[in-house]
């Protein structure tokens, strides 16, 4: 797939993309957490990425959101999935749901958020998943005990490109590879032209060296576990706690947890190995070495002072007269006189060394000659031999650890793609779990999103809204409660409205007209992101656009009122399908003038295939100026009670509603019983 194809990616991004190890793949899946991997890549552009992807899969280049309130709409609507996110990652992700006018995009969404909704948000896994985070790569480790060796060039190249921990090394014979081998601990040789070579050291032959990066450079895979180490720690944590929880999830984790922990347990945030007592042990003889050494001699001296102190040496006069004039050396003395007592001091330093590094038999060995000099006192150490054992000891070291770090990559590396899985599920199940909350927290239901002019998954006649099967186009809703009202969800009143064409919406100040709009827009904007609405049943249909108008605060100057014309003017000339949204049209300009535009454009609509909610205030003086018959709804004052309002929330069809000033008029000719009010009530 050509990646600058993609709505939204552009040369840069694409170059980035290009960067993961399978790009097309990757970008297809709509994996955010797979796509932010690229260098310089952030979630949210991932998720920008994967909706164009998604856009693409679905060939949907339809622009659903079509004025400024709409969109206000949409990003309140996730904005109420996203606070039910427990990690930063499905808070992202949720963005890849956009109000679509693509069937199968829909139905995609649909299935998707249905299978979420099963879920339980159990609080124990949502506690679980805050530890939870997409894996990250490790910055690159860079290993200086061994090299890979090639004679060719482009060998070369491809080693330094896939192989960027270990120096590449240009050999051209045997000599060269011996060479080598004396500066690195190991040499891998890439070519097989070297196969059978005779050369001292650790030097292997190994042309697929670099398809086996686990065995190659075990470092790799020890890094990025031990970076990922706690994400890793939660995932598993997820997963048994969903287990536990018995919410139906799916029981058989990606990656065994055990083997996961059991596998981390060995490894240290450094990337090295831990929790081998062996490997323990001889990092501790190599470091403890000289400490070690100087102990033993302490004690050594300790011996001989005692011994030298508790001792009546009798000294021949010849001895006497040589030490006196030739400066003879003390040690001959010594050897001679002490014999026994410094073997035995010789002995405890030797015993001490052992002790004290715990060495085994054959290090015990070479430990022997760090004592082995002639009587002295103060007792000296055999530098040499130290040296030799330090030697020793360092290599035992390496080989071991190696030869771990190879055995726990090589359990790591059996657990590498299933932990990707094991993250990306955990972080998924984050996703649905919102979903799955929203839909609780407002009741939702799945709407029935309809191919427009026919039945719920394409066919019907073309343009044909009140077909035989009786659906009507536009959309219904059967007890809609706004999450976004200023009021408690629990006090929110049902509201049920149908509308298919055009219509106005009368109604009582503050009877609920702006928060019908707002509630007409937030379930069709939801639907078609294929989520659940909250409702109690919903139907509509897939909408090309929508056009949602907020009222205009106050009055417009002629540049605006200008503008905002030439806007409904490009409105009621655009295509099929839209839905059409206004409040209050007529605060733009003067009521007179207003009635005829608010006129004007319902006729334009209502002669087109578009569903329309016109609020007014001015239905009476619209219905007139219009030369066709508008269908006015109203939003109706049950009564005045304790001088407050009562109303019925769902809009009634084909009624236009009394205002507030009439109910009042109203109210008071009935308490007066005729008169001024009563002629009054006649004027309205
Ligand atoms: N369905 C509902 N359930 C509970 N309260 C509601 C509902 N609809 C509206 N309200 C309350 O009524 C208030 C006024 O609603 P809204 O602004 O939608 O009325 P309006 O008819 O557009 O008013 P105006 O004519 O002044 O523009 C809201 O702020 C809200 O508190």
């Amino acid at each position: 797939m050509e990646l600058e194809a993609i709505p939204g990616v552009g040369e840069k991004t694409a170059r980035a993309l290009r960067e993961l190890e399978d790009p097309a793949a990757t970008v297809r899946s709509g994996d955010v957490a797979a796509i932010a991997r690229a260098p310089g890549m952030n979630e949210a552009r991932a998720a920008r990425v994967a909706r164009g992807a998604i856009r693409r899969r679905h060939d949907d280049g339809s622009r659903v959101l079509a004025t400024d309130r709409a969109r206000e709409v949409y990003r309140d609507a996730l904005g109420l999935l996203k606070e039910r996110t427990v990690t930063d990652y499905a808070e992202k992700r949720l963005e890849t749901f956009y109000p679509s006018a693509s069937a199968s995009r829909i139905a995609e969404a649909q299935a998707f958020a249905a299978a979420a909704t099963e879920r339980d948000p159990d609080p124990a896994v949502l506690e679980a998943l805050s530890g939870v985070e997409p894996l990250a790569d490790p910055p690159t480790v860079r290993v200086r005990d061994r090299c890979l060796a090639t004679a060719d060039a482009e060998v070369y190249a491809r080693a330094e490109a896939r192989v960027p921990e270990l120096s590449v090394e240009t050999v051209d014979d045997t000599r060269d590879v011996a060479e080598l081998a004396r500066s690195y601990a190991t040499v891998i040789v890439l070519d097989e032209a070297f196969a059978g070579m005779d050369v001292e050291g650790d030097v292997h032959v190994r042309p697929d060296a670099l398809e086996t990066p686990a065995e190659t450079v075990p470092e790799r895979l020890l890094a990025f576990f031990a970076e990922n180490r706690e994400r890793l720690e939660a995932a598993a944590a997820v997963h048994e706690t969903v287990h536990e929880a018995d919410t139906g999830a799916d029981a058989d984790p990606a990656a065994d947890p055990d083997a996961l922990r059991d596998a981390l347990f060995r490894l240290d945030d450094d990337g090295t190995i831990v929790g081998d007592a062996e490997l323990e042990r001889l990092t501790a003889a190599v470091d403890d070495l000289d400490a070690a050494v100087s102990t033993a001699e302490s004690v050594a001296d300790d011996h001989l002072r005692e011994a030298i102190r508790e001792r009546d040496v009798t000294i021949e006069g010849t001895d006497f007269l040589s030490l006196v004039e030739q400066g003879a050396r003390v040690d001959s003395l010594l050897d001679r006189e002490l014999a026994d007592e410094y073997d035995t001091a010789m002995a405890r330093a030797r015993e001490h060394l052992v002790d004290a590094l715990e060495l085994e038999p054959e290090e015990a060995d070479l430990a022997e000659r760090v004592f082995d000099d002639d009587p002295s006192f103060p007792v000296e150490r055999d530098e040499s031999a130290v040296s030799r054992l330090r030697t020793e000891l360092a290599a035992g070291r390496d080989r071991r650890a190696a030869r771990l770090k190879a055995e726990l990559a090589a359990d790591l590396g059996d657990l590498r793609e299933p932990v990707e899985e094991l993250v990306r599920d955990a972080l998924e199940l984050d996703v649905e779990l919102a979903i799955a909350r929203f839909a609780r927290d407002f009741d939702c239901v799945m709407p029935e999103v309809r191919d427009p002019g026919g039945g719920e998954a394409g066919g019907g006649a073309e343009g044909d809204a009140d077909d035989e099967s009786g659906n009507s186009g536009g959309f219904r809703l059967e007890g809609g409660r706004s999450p976004l009202l200023d009021v408690e969800f629990e006090e929110v009143e049902p509201v049920d409205y149908a509308v298919d064409g055009v219509r106005l919406l009368s109604g009582v100040n503050s009877g609920g007209k702006t928060s019908t709009l707002d509630l007409v827009a937030l379930v069709v904007v939801l639907a078609q992101m294929g989520m659940p609405v909250p409702a109690a049943d919903v139907e509509l249909d897939r909408f090309e656009e929508v056009h949602y108008y907020a009222k205009s605060q106050g009055t417009l100057d002629a540049g605006a009122f200008e503008a905002t014309l030439r806007d409904f003017g490009d409105l009621v000339e655009g295509a099929d399908g839209r839905l059409v949204l206004v409040d209050e049209l007529e605060s733009i300009t003067e009521p007179g003038a207003s009635a005829k535009i608010i006129a004007g454009i319902l006729e334009a609509l209502s002669e087109q295939d578009a569903t329309a909610v016109f609020v007014s205030h001015l239905a009476r003086e619209i219905r007139e100026a219009a030369d066709y018959d508008v269908v006015v709804d109203g939003i109706e004052a049950v009564g005045l009670v304790d001088g407050e309002l009562r109303v019925n929330r769902s809009p009634r069809e084909g009624h236009l509603a009394r205002s507030t000033p009439e109910l009042i008029v109203e109210k008071l000719a009935e308490d007066r019983g005729g008169g001024f009010y009563t002629d009054l009530l006649e004027k309205f």
